[in-house]
């Protein structure tokens, strides 16, 4: 029987189609439910293998299997690490998710006929880009697709810790008590204040949100957005990112990890936020000096943080962090649906296959 799309996915799903229609790959879609990637040339006979990494436990979810095999044949890396020689000149191109596998010199050297690295998602400071550049290889990601299932982790993680979601939850489970504790209080977060810290595409989702939630907008980035988009959203600039961390009520980071960004948030900045407010963080955990969140939360500068990033990934399970009340940590899953990871799915493969072509990729990161 065949499954359903949800409008979703055909919304986003055209979006890309049209994308791709402007950009100069030749990409058909010969009709809206099937996603018909360019054809191989013709001198490539046989399907190309991809060195593919770990999405879930075991390998790639097999819901996300038929869209790959339709043109790869799959090589989980410990397969080829178990058969080297049998898979080494075979693979052109490499799926990673995050930073589930290393990309380095040694694995590039033992991939002569690699052409192309994609990574499933935006954030690619996980990748030696110059490194993989210098192998001939060219570098992919996901943009545009990631960016509503991003910012609705935000809005989740902001809800969830305001709300005290997960205490409320556990009270429905085990009720101990008659009454849930005058701790269990939550705060609204209609009203309050957000500061957003990296005020890209996601950081614009996330303010889109946070305005039909009547919140108040500051934004702090790099480079101030037009007065059309400040109006659209009812965000206020914030030149200095002081400010914002002294008048919100709630604090989300939205940039991108760089060297400019590395522990942006440390002891000091943890200090200007109110006492009250609560830190949330969708983008990398190096954005954050972990250290410093830990001590400022036992200490109570800060009231609590809600993350989805940390460093590492997941935190080994005695961490101070998941012992700490007034915390949620989840272990990165902004992109984690259905409907988004089958789009990055589905992106990726076009990706690399206009680069196995010789086109240029819709999504190629150059820096
Ligand atoms: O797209 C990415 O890089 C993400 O980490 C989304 O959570």
């Amino acid at each position: 029987m065949e499954q359903k799309t949800s409008p979703y996915l055909l919304h986003i799903r055209s979006q890309i189609f049209s994308f791709l229609k402007q950009s100069s790959v030749n990409f058909h879609a010969s009709s809206q439910r099937t996603f018909k990637a360019p054809s191989l040339g013709s001198k490539i006979m046989e399907k190309p293998c991809i060195l593919a990494t770990i999405i879930g436990p075991k390998g790639i979810y097999k819901c996300f299997k038929p869209c790959i095999e339709k043109h790869f044949t799959i090589i989980a890396y410990e397969e080829f690490l178990e058969r080297k020689e049998d898979f080494a000149e075979k693979i052109r191109a490499v799926f990673v998710w995050g930073a589930t596998l290393n990309v380095n010199q040694e694995l590039l050297q033992a991939l002569p006929k690699l052409q192309v690295v994609v990574n499933g998602g935006v954030g690619v400071d996980h990748l030696d880009i110059p490194l993989i550049n210098s192998f001939g290889v060219k570098v992919c990601n996901t943009p545009h697709v990631v960016d509503n299932s991003t910012a609705d982790i935000g809005m989740g993680l902001m809800l969830a810790s305001a709300r005290k979601i997960l205490e409320g939850h556990n009270f429905s489970k085990y009720h101990e008590s008659e009454y849930m504790p005058e701790s269990s209080l939550g705060n609204d977060v209609s009203g309050a204040t957000l500061g957003i810290i990296g005020m890209g595409r996601i950081g614009f989702k996330v303010a889109k949100r946070a305005q039909s939630f009547d919140m108040r907008i500051l934004y702090h980035n790099r480079n101030r957005r037009t007065e059309e988009d400040e109006r659209a959203v009812g965000a206020v600039y914030c030149e200095k990112m002081e400010e914002l961390l002294q008048k919100s009520d709630f604090v989300m980071i939205v940039v991108s990890l760089s060297p400019h960004t590395h522990k942006l948030i440390g002891t000091k900045e943890l200090a200007m936020m109110k006492p009250s407010s609560t830190l949330i963080n969708i983008s990398r955990g190096l954005v954050v000096d972990q250290d410093a969140l830990v001590d400022a939360l036992q200490k109570k500068v800060i009231k609590a943080a809600a993350l989805d990033v940390t460093y590492p990934e997941p935190l080994p399970r005695d961490h101070p962090l998941l012992s700490l009340p007034n915390v949620i940590v989840l272990p990165h899953i902004g992109t984690h649906t259905v409907e988004t990871s089958q789009i990055m799915v589905e992106r990726m493969v076009v990706n690399s296959l206009a680069v196995l072509n010789g086109e240029q990729p819709p999504d190629e990161v150059k820096i």
